[in-house]
């Protein structure tokens, strides 16, 4: 069936940013507005636990090779992947969650979960009332991976806690790193737009983490029932959830098929007394079973009971890409051929298909007296898509595909990740040299194979080459001065960011970069860019 007559059309003639909230039936009907982070030790059922509530398995890339998929990130796992039974993964899997119209219908049977593409009324599934319509409450996003450790640096003036918690986490990945190297990140845009995965090594994973953009409005702590709790991991994800104060946390005692009621019981006595004093003491803990579907109508009633998240709707946009494609197939024809396709998250506000945007820096050149100048691009936004759900507007939550009328050269293989896209003269100034100011660095090398592990971090050096991360931008630079906390910093490449923006500082260690602190920018020196202004495109 046609997209039009299963979910609520999208006029932008009437569109009034202004009434726009995270539950308009315009907006959620096609595009996720809650995200939700899913952490918990290895193999206690994540992913699985997505699958049951949107029916899809997250994004793990099976080859480099473009391939159309059917539904998105709906992968075949590595094979060592399957041996060792861990994953890692930064994807995400939106789901519709709907209860039904009719009071009567027992709860939580009325509620119940869908993928992104189902329409907004589907029948109810209770025996009994087959006759109701369900009501589409919230559209949200998963996020499979540890990006609610991104939360670490949201936290302002709190670096020593995120010292500590960023270690703590670290080592456990330490775990994660020596066989898993993948992370797929995905967006599937039309029929004609293909999904791509990329390979990271892990400590290209960690950074891109820990410098972008999304923040998790709430979390799904996992818990397996058929292991003594807690795990190690559990204690260790429990603790930086404590330390970032994440309020909105549910706890899933997983798996509870596979063991005995009384064990069931003893196991939740067990988890309950683990919370006791941590910020999840009070979080709800529900029995499941994600490969059984048992209890997910429970989870789905809690999921509606996260607070709405507050949402800036009304400044200027403001999106930071995390890929970049080209979709046209070789031998294209000029009038088959479509524009450069970005994919990324939106930060604040709201994009609008035919918006004429600008993508900072743009095309970095050097002028006759070789001085580096860049150039913005200017784009018209040709088509939206979250997942397969075409828009005619873009709102933050989830990932969004954006279909330019850029040249598709542009675009191709990723070259503008971490480029800045927003308004025409509203995005942020472009620096060559940044000021780094309240740097923190880690006391110990995390992530580091077993001969470097526990070793110190040494303090940073005039001349030292370093790699940034600072939103998605992987860049290089050369430390020019340094002082306790601060150091001045040339950039390889010039980079579109602001003011107090968080910076992951990485450092090269037995031939890797290896993550050594961070800090916020305090300053720099901005780069000549080639404004067009705004009233030549009205
Ligand atoms: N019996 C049973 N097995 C489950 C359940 N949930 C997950 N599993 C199994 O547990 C294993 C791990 O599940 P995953 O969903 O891959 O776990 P994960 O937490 O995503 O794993 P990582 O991402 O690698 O940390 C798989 O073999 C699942 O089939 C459940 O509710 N019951």
């Amino acid at each position: 069936m046609a997209q039009k007559e299963i979910m609520e059309q999208q006029d932008i003639r009437k569109l009034d940013v202004t009434k726009l909230h995270p539950l308009s039936p315009e907006v959620i009907s096609r595009q996720p507005t809650i995200n939700i982070g899913l952490i918990g030790h290895v193999a206690h059922g994540k992913t699985t636990l997505v699958r049951a509530i949107s029916g899809i398995q997250i994004a793990i890339p099976y080859s480099y090779v473009y391939r159309p998929f059917n539904t998105f990130g709906l992968t075949t796992r590595f094979k060592c992947e399957l041996e060792r039974n861990i994953t890692v993964k930064l994807g995400y899997a939106n789901a519709k969650i709907y209860k039904c119209e009719d009071e009567s219908c027992p709860q939580p049977l009325c509620y119940m979960s869908y993928g992104s593409g189902k329409e907004d009324n589907p029948p109810c599934d209770v025996p009994g009332f087959r006759n109701c319509k369900m009501k589409l409450l919230r559209h949200i996003s998963f996020v499979d991976c540890p990006v609610w450790l991104l939360r670490l640096f949201n936290l302002q003036n709190n670096f020593a806690l995120c010292a500590k918690a960023l270690e703590f986490v670290l080592c456990i990945c330490n775990f994660l790193e020596q066989s898993y190297k993948i992370v797929g990140l995905a967006c599937e845009l039309a029929t004609n737009m293909k999904i791509t995965f990329r390979k990271l090594g892990h400590e290209i994973l960690m950074t891109r983490m820990l410098s972008g953009a999304t923040v998790m409005d709430a979390a799904f702590l996992l818990i397996a029932a058929n292991e003594s709790c807690p795990q190690p991991q559990t204690i260790e994800h429990l603790s930086v959830v404590d330390i970032l104060k994440l309020q909105n946390l549910i706890v899933l005692q997983n798996k509870v098929d596979t063991i005995q009621e009384h064990q069931a019981r003893k196991q939740f006595k067990a988890i309950r007394e683990f919370l006791k004093g941590t910020v999840a003491q009070d979080a709800p803990v529900v029995p499941v079973s994600s490969q059984l579907n048992y209890n997910i109508d429970a989870v789905c009633e809690y999921i509606t009971k996260i607070p709405i998240p507050k949402r800036d709707f009304v400044s200027p946009p403001h999106m930071v890409v995390v890929r970049s494609f080209d979709v046209n197939k070789p031998g294209c024809g000029i009038n088959d051929m479509k524009g450069g396709v970005l994919g990324g998250t939106i930060t604040k506000v709201v994009l609008k298909v035919n918006q004429i945007v600008e993508l900072r820096p743009g095309i970095i050149e050097k002028n006759a007296d070789g001085k580096t100048i860049c150039k913005p691009i200017y784009s018209r936004i040709m088509s939206l898509f979250a997942e397969q759900n075409k828009l005619q507007f873009a709102v933050p939550g989830g990932l969004i595909g954006v279909g330019t009328s850029m040249d598709p050269a542009l675009s191709r293989s990723d070259m503008l990740v971490g480029q800045v896209l927003g308004d025409i003269g509203t995005l942020p100034e472009v620096y060559i040299k940044l000021k780094i100011r309240k740097i923190k660095q880690l006391h110990r090398l995390v992530g580091v194979e077993k001969n470097d592990f526990g070793k110190q971090v040494s303090n940073l050096l005039k001349g030292e080459v370093l790699m940034l991360n600072i939103l998605s931008m992987t860049i290089g630079a050369q430390i020019i001065t340094v002082r306790k906390n601060s150091a001045t910093l040339q950039l390889t490449a010039p980079v579109c960011t602001a003011i107090a923006e968080k910076v992951v500082l990485s450092c090269r260690v037995g031939g890797h970069w290896r993550l050594i602190g961070w800090g916020e920018i305090e300053d720099g020196v901005a780069l000549d860019v080639q404004t067009i202004p705004a009233e030549m495109f009205s």
